[in-house]
């Protein structure tokens, strides 16, 4: 479907208290495809940020939303954004420099999310304690309930702008949180328009407090502010690891990075295998945590899988994001682009082979197959957030599963096969948050708890599980002895 071209321009303050308040600085949006300015948003200053901190205390202390109207509120944005998908999708596109496919189809992650923490708001239960179950406490009874920890701090990076904001707000007001998020510099605009719609959705002034800037500021300010019950990070190793020290005791949830692996069995459909590697190497030009990045093919299929990956990457057609027949965007930026050229140049002089593309242009780079790498090279140990893939082949099981578990990180992974004891064998022993069976690691349900280990975080996104870890739960005894 072709794309509306009319969105409107912005250019705002920050929004605390349910209106955009005028800053003194402000922050250029850039088109990431062809660098037109498309907006501008409020760059907080300090005093401002400690506002929309308070603000969001106050109101969390003062306007208390039953788990019901918190529901009808999560349901109303969910509609709310189905009603504004083109806008927010082109909004997207232009400042992330995703496909106007893959913007529509975070819309969709989006309503979702809301969707789905609609529900869960009106599911936060406890548990009845069998506390006179024990000798000598006869007469005592008690349960837990779960207490919102108030102030969320939402912190998220510049890929999936929408989406990860949605996997941090909504489940935090279905909780019945306050929220101060805090977007990435360079993908700020679909805030603007998601703050507003969550306004016409019923959520009262002070729920949802948005302020722009970037790390070592706003978001530093932020880290710092001792009212703030919980910060929900979605970024990089680097800062995650960051935030963490900042933060000391107080609580966290760490979605970083990954390098994430695929194992391709001998006896799996290697048709699926390489179309689904290729395509979930392209998503948003494999700036995605979860991007496949190592693929591991047993060797007696290696040379099926390179030619079938390598034909379909042939036909991918590369051009305007907002063309809805492209099907790979430009990388957020020609410095991230040119790093990845640097990686793969520095690994061909290592002795990998480039099976294809290892082209760029500007910030456009095109997807890419290297193989005869070796694990210490960057495009296979470190995160590449680009559309590169190693293949790599192994000979067994035990051998595989070495590899893919030489890594600093542990966010996901996927596995062909179809032998189900070889599936199950592999669920036992790799090291991951997630291992999907005859998909590849960068498939993801809203739903799930989603998140990783080592390196790749800590605690667990889709709504449940973050209602979980924006929530304290609290006992409560009787003694019934008189
Ligand atoms: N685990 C997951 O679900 C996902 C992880 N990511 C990770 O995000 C990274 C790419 O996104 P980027 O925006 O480049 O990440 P980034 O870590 O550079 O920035 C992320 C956010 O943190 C903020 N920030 C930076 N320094 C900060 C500081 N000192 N204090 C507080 N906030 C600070 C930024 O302004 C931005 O809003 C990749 O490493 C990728 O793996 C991206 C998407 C999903
Ligand atoms: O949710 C995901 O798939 C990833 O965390 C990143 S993105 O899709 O939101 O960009």
């Amino acid at each position: 479907m072709a794309v509306k071209t009319d969105i409107r321009s912005i250019d705002v303050g920050i929004w605390i208290a349910g209106q955009w308040v005028e800053t003194k600085e402000k922050i250029a949006v850039k088109n990431k495809f062809n660098g037109e300015t498309l907006g501008f948003v409020g760059k907080a200053d300090k005093e401002q940020t400690e506002w929309a901190v308070s603000n969001a205390k106050e109101t969390f202390e003062k306007v208390k939303l039953s788990p019901y109207e918190r529901s009808v509120i999560l349901n109303k944005m969910a509609q709310k954004l189905k009603e504004n998908k083109e806008e927010l999708a082109l909004i997207l596109t232009r400042e992330t420099g995703n496909t106007i496919r893959e913007s529509r189809a975070e819309i969709d992650r989006c309503v979702f999310t809301f969707e789905h923490s609609a529900e869960e708001a009106k599911r936060i239960t406890g548990e009845m304690l069998p506390i006179n179950s024990m000798k000598g406490h006869e007469n005592r009874f008690g349960f837990t309930v779960r207490v919102p920890v108030g102030v969320v701090c939402a912190i998220t990076p510049f890929n999936g702008p929408l989406n990860l904001a949605s996997h941090k707000v909504a489940p935090a007001i279905a909780a019945g949180n306050t929220v101060v998020l805090k977007p990435a510099r360079t993908t700020s605009l679909s805030a603007v328009r998601f703050a507003e719609l969550l306004k016409e959705a019923g959520l009262p002034d002070g729920y949802l407090n948005v302020v722009f800037g970037g790390g070592a500021d706003v978001g530093t300010w932020l880290l710092h502010d001792q009212r703030i019950g919980f910060y929900s990070f979605t970024g990089s190793e680097e800062v995650g690891k960051m935030i963490k020290q900042e933060t000391g005791i107080r609580r966290v949830g760490l979605e970083l990075g990954n390098n994430s692996a695929t194992i391709v069995c001998s006896d799996a459909n290697i048709e699926q295998a390489a179309e689904l590697c290729v395509k979930r190497a392209l998503w948003k030009a494999g700036q995605v945590c979860i991007s496949v990045q190592r693929v591991y093919v047993h060797e007696a299929v290696l040379e099926q899988f390179l030619q079938k990956a390598s034909a379909i990457i042939e036909n991918i057609k590369v051009g305007d994001p907002e063309d809805p027949n492209t099907d790979i965007g430009v990388m957020h930026t020609e410095e991230a682009a040119s790093r990845i050229e640097a990686w793969v140049h520095e690994a061909v002089e290592q002795g990998a082979r480039v099976v294809c593309g290892n082209k760029r242009n500007k910030s456009q780079f095109l997807p890419t197959l290297l193989t005869d790498v070796k694990p210490d090279m960057k495009v296979v140990c470190k995160e590449i957030f680009a559309p590169v893939v190693s293949v790599i082949p192994f000979k067994d099981l035990d051998e595989v599963i070495r590899l893919v578990n030489d890594s600093d990180y542990g966010l996901q992974a996927g596995a062909f096969t179809n032998d189900i004891n070889t599936a199950f064998y592999l669920a036992n022993k790799i090291e991951v948050g997630g291992l999907n069976i005859n998909d590849t690691s960068n498939w993801r349900a809203d739903i799930i708890p989603y998140g990783g280990i080592k390196n790749s975080g800590i605690g667990r996104e889709g709504p449940k599980y973050a209602i979980e870890e924006m929530t304290e739960l609290r006992v409560i005894t009787f003694n019934l002895s008189h």
